[in-house]
């Protein structure tokens, strides 16, 4: 299926018609694990990765051949109140990093053998600074989810969506914060590296912004009210995936903060994803706590750019090998207990 996003209710019209994990899959999956030469649950979380990952892919013995990385890149106006420690151009002199191979993604993409897609969206014209008003028109927005939709490779197997986006913790903290409640400060956080009377004013600016989009409707609205083109877009890639049935590994606390913005829109939209790590940024555990995501993996991580999520497609790729690969205890004549 593919669609095109002229406005919200087209984007609302495919969420309402998901597509769900094959029930046959996840059977047969579980019933294969249950043979597998080793004591029943020595491998923890990777057997029931494997057999969610079976089930999306609709077969009880998947294998992980085309994994996909998408980094999506976007300016943000609440960038100009000094909200980062670094400058906004920084964005677009990344994406040249990203193209010519010199970011810490590139390296991961290549280690785990996944194919490495990067898409900037209209760098030169930051979204409006949302303490103002909306970061971006309901046409933008549906521009960026388009654009998110349209990069996902169809004959991808796995999907990891990522940022760079000089200001995107900003969005992402106001985002956490109108989504799931508390206060400013529960979901601000450091980002790039802000500190003391900054991180003061970064979250004065994320408590600002809610306070004047909180009525702005449900996730998708709010993710035009608060967020970024990248968001968006890595939204609208999330989106395609569900609709394609490729399993999705989230990355860091700005792309779980895009994902929640599907998931209050439509709870259940992110069942065919898994949280690739806990980030460093300190709202992170909250964001996926307050989804019901346990991580894969905890390491310290603040980058964004799908370097976390990039790293989890090995524990996926793992988890997968185990589970298709190993003999049954009849085929290896090992006796079962
Ligand atoms: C050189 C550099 C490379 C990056 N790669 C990812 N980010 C990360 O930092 C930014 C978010 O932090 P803040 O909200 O504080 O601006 C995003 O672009 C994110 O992807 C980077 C940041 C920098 C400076
Ligand atoms: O968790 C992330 O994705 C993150 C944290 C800090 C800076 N950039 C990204």
């Amino acid at each position: 299926m593919t669609a095109i996003f002229k406005t919200l209710t087209d984007v609302r019209n495919v969420m309402v018609a998901l597509p769900g994990a094959h029930a046959d899959a996840i059977t047969g999956a579980e019933a294969r694990n249950g043979q597998l030469t080793k004591p029943p649950g020595a491998l923890g979380r990777l057997e029931d990765l494997a057999i969610w990952y079976a089930g999306w892919r609709g077969t009880d013995r998947p294998v992980i051949t085309s994994p996909q990385i998408i980094v999506f890149a976007g300016n943000h106006g609440v960038a100009a109140r000094g909200v980062s420690a670094f400058p906004p151009e920084v964005t677009e002199q990344m994406v040249l990093n990203f193209q010519h191979g010199g970011a810490a993604i590139n390296q991961l993409a290549k280690t785990f053998g996944a194919k490495m897609d990067v898409h900037a969206l209209s760098l030169d014209t930051p979204t409006e600074d949302f303490t103002q008003g909306p970061a971006m028109s309901e046409h933008a927005l549906c521009a960026a989810l388009q654009t998110g939709w349209d990069a996902v490779d169809v004959d991808a197997d796995l999907l990891v969506t990522g940022e760079m986006g000089i200001g995107n913790t900003t969005s992402a903290a106001a985002l956490g914060h109108a989504l799931f409640g508390g206060d400013a400060s529960d979901w601000t956080g450091a980002g790039t590296g802000v500190a003391g009377a900054a991180l003061d004013a970064k979250t004065k600016v994320v408590a600002d912004g809610v306070a004047l989009h909180s009525a702005a409707g449900d996730g998708l609205a709010l993710l035009g009210a608060l967020g970024g083109r990248e968001l968006a877009a890595m939204a609208g890639a999330i989106l395609r995936a569900r609709t394609l049935r490729i399993p999705v590994i989230l990355d860091g606390f700005i792309c779980t903060a895009a994902a929640a913005c599907l998931e209050k829109a439509h709870p259940g939209a992110l069942d065919h994803t898994v949280a690739g790590h806990q980030s460093d940024e300190q709202a992170h555990a909250r964001m996926l706590q307050a989804l019901g995501k346990a991580p894969l993996l905890q390491l310290g991580l603040r980058l964004g750019e799908a370097s976390g999520g990039a790293l989890a497609i090995g524990v996926l790729q793992g988890a997968v090998a185990c589970h298709s690969g190993m003999a049954t205890f009849a085929e290896a004549g090992v006796s079962d207990a």
